[in-house]
């Protein structure tokens, strides 16, 4: 028998809800990597996931990592504006990459790392887009690809969050909440959203002061589907996350029957996850087994820089809209280079 390889040294970087949450998932439930390396300023913090990961160290700075202990990997969890600064150096030294979603905070960052990127041999960045790991989504999109039901004529997607973290801004809900379905849109109708357009119901009082929420954000894809999202994230009941897909012959819903169905004593009830990693924790446990092992063979297995890119080119749109209350067309300044088609199951969007 041949000795199974040596697991991927994983360093974690940003060590907050989701940084800590991947430090535990890849302790606990992933095979063939292993935690070497915690990276956060703030120490109490890069202590407390180190506590959840034998073995590693804590790091002040992503430098300080690599020149202290050998890195093959790293996940970035740090904020949206800081992916850059560590997928850079990350990418001279040809690790394997998995970047927390956005994949940055600008188009002009995100361009600039697609170029960086581009100056390897393949790609080295998947970014952390989890519900294209989730059954839901893939099954919707099956459905979508079999055409049985007729052609995907609309999308009702509800994104529910119980409160909001600390120095949440209006555009927070396009570029940190709502970029999850800029991602998966596409990748349910199969083509690229040519516009999108922002419309502001009643406020809802339980915000913070000055956000104004729930907001309707309505994307047009590039043959007319369209998909009205409602982003609410005050909305205390627990997170909800669904969609309802309309078809020529019939309609399909995912996302509402996460936890168990209870009938008892006059009343049917059934459980809300309280959070996105309950929501979500399948998917995530998912894509991150199945970056480790796309690594392992030097390649990536999810949604690409190249998706990061097209979900910013979107965003800034839908930031816009958010201004102007008027319909924004998209515009994507760049073909998708051939760079980015070899071996990228999850990654088609059609754009
Ligand atoms: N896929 C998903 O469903 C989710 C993704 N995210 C993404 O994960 C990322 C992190 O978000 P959260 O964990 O919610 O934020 P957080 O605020 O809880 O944690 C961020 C951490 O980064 C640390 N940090 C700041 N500067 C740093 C630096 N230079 N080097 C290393 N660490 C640094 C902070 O001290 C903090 O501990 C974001 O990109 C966010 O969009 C967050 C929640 C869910
Ligand atoms: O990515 C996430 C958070 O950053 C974001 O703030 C939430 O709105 C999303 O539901 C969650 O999945």
């Amino acid at each position: 028998m041949s000795p199974s390889p040596a697991p991927l040294r994983v360093a974690v970087v940003g060590a907050g809800a989701m940084g800590s949450d991947h430090v535990s998932r890849i302790t606990r439930r992933i095979s063939g990597a292993e935690v070497t390396a915690v990276v956060d300023p703030d120490s109490a913090r890069a202590t407390a996931a180190t506590a959840l990961a034998p073995g590693s160290q804590t790091y002040s700075s992503f430098e300080e990592a690599l020149d202290a202990t050998p890195i093959d990997a790293v996940i970035i969890a740090t904020p949206g504006f800081l992916h850059e600064p560590v997928i850079l150096p990350a990418l001279e030294r040809g690790l394997a990459i998995l970047s927390e979603k956005p994949l940055s905070d600008t188009v002009e960052s995100s361009l600039r790392i697609i170029e960086a990127e581009q100056r390897l041999d393949r790609p080295h960045i998947q970014v952390g887009f989890m519900r294209r790991f989730d059954r839901g989504y893939l099954e919707l999109r099956e459905l979508v690809e079999k055409g049985e039901n007729g052609a995907l004529l609309a999308l009702h997607c509800a994104h529910r969050n119980p409160s909001t973290p600390p120095n949440y801004s209006e555009s927070a809900l396009i570029t940190d909440s709502v970029i999850h379905e800029i991602d998966i849109v596409p990748f349910l109708a199969g083509e690229p959203i040519v516009s999108v357009e922002v419309k502001k119901p009643r406020r809802n009082s339980l915000a913070p002061e000055g956000l104004v929420e729930p907001q309707f954000v309505l994307f047009e894809t590039l043959s007319g589907t369209l998909a009205i999202v409602e982003i609410s994230v005050n909305i205390q009941f627990g997170y909800q996350v669904t969609t309802e897909a309309v078809f020529e012959s019939g309609v399909a819903s995912i996302g509402r029957a996460e936890t168990i169905q209870v009938a008892s004593a006059g009343t049917l009830g059934q459980g809300v996850t309280p959070s996105y990693k309950e929501r979500f924790g399948a998917a995530y446990d998912t894509e991150i087994q199945r970056w480790v092992d796309a690594a392992a063979r030097g390649a990536i297995d999810g949604p690409s820089a190249w998706d990061g890119y097209l979900a910013s080119v979107v965003a800034d749109a839908g930031v816009l809209a958010q201004s102007t209350g008027e319909k924004v067309a998209v515009e994507y300044a760049l073909e998708k280079p051939a760079f980015y088609e070899a071996g990228a199951s999850l990654t088609s969007t059609g754009a």
